[in-house]
């Protein structure tokens, strides 16, 4: 039984057009937040022909790989990713009004306003034509998590997980050379305690719920897209 305390989710709005009046959207619609009698939707996969929305969160230390894994999850199932770096990094690049905010809180290893971070998410989202997203990144702490389910209306359907050393972080980190102003060893150590401080407290928040894929991040990156594909192949139906 659903108890209704979200009153919109412009997350289902935005899939009106594509997706069919039929029970699983309205079921989503429906998705409960802030409930302790959270329902998670019908254990469709993202091959469902009813095209319900899908998301999964990819979560994991800088330099742990997601970005690298999840350019092979599209290749290989479809997915729209959406890296929330990235679509910070654009804004700066438009000289957007929140353009200097946003990096100097980068610089700064620190997290932009939850608010700014899920606008973006929301656009990329509605105007991407597609109903299977990764969300990379993305929530880095509690604050953006609880934004996402207040503006979304929507959990994730599972997180992924990179699980990795810190000095393997750290080497690929500073190894990268996209030119990122945040890829440097002073940037990096506070990048760190961000991620134990405010984003494990989200893994743990999604594990306690099942919800989590843990991965061993180390090894070859065709070794970690294995586990990957695993989990994957499994919500294709
Ligand atoms: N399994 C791996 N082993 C070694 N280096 C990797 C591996 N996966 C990714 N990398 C490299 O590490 C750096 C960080 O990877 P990236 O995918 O950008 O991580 P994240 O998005 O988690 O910060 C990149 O230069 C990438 O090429
Ligand atoms: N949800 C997010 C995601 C990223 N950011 C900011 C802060 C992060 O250190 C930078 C870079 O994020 P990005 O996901 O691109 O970094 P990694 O791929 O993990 O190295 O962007 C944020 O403020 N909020
Ligand atoms: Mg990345």
């Amino acid at each position: 039984m659903w108890r209704r305390v979200a009153s919109h989710s412009s997350l289902f709005s935005a899939f009106k057009s594509s997706v069919p009046k039929n029970q699983a959207a309205y079921r989503f619609k429906f998705l409960e937040v802030f409930s302790t009698e959270i329902e998670t939707p019908a254990k469709e996969g993202f091959s469902s022909r009813e095209r319900v929305p899908f998301i999964t969160f990819v979560l994991g230390g800088p330099g742990s790989g997601k970005g690298t894994q999840c350019a092979k999850i599209v290749e290989s199932f479809g997915f729209t990713h959406l890296s929330a770096g990235d679509l910070l990094r654009k804004e700066i690049s438009s000289n957007s009004d929140k353009g200097a905010m946003i990096l100097d809180t980068i610089k700064e290893g620190k997290i932009v306003p939850s608010e700014v971070t899920v606008n973006l998410i929301q656009r990329a989202i509605e105007s991407s034509g597609n109903y299977k997203f990764l969300i990379d990144g993305f929530p880095r702490s509690e604050e953006n998590r609880i934004a996402f389910e207040r503006i979304m209306g929507a959990e994730p359907n599972f997180v992924l997980f990179f699980d990795c050393p810190e000095d393997e972080m750290v080497k690929r980190v500073l190894s990268r050379n996209q030119g990122r102003v945040d890829d440097n060893i002073d940037t990096i150590k506070k990048r760190l305690k961000v991620f134990v401080a405010l984003n494990l407290p989200v893994i743990n928040y999604y594990s306690e719920k099942g919800k989590v894929h843990k991965i061993n991040a180390v090894g070859t990156e065709d070794e970690i897209f294995e586990q990957v594909l695993r989990i994957f192949s499994a919500y294709e139906s």
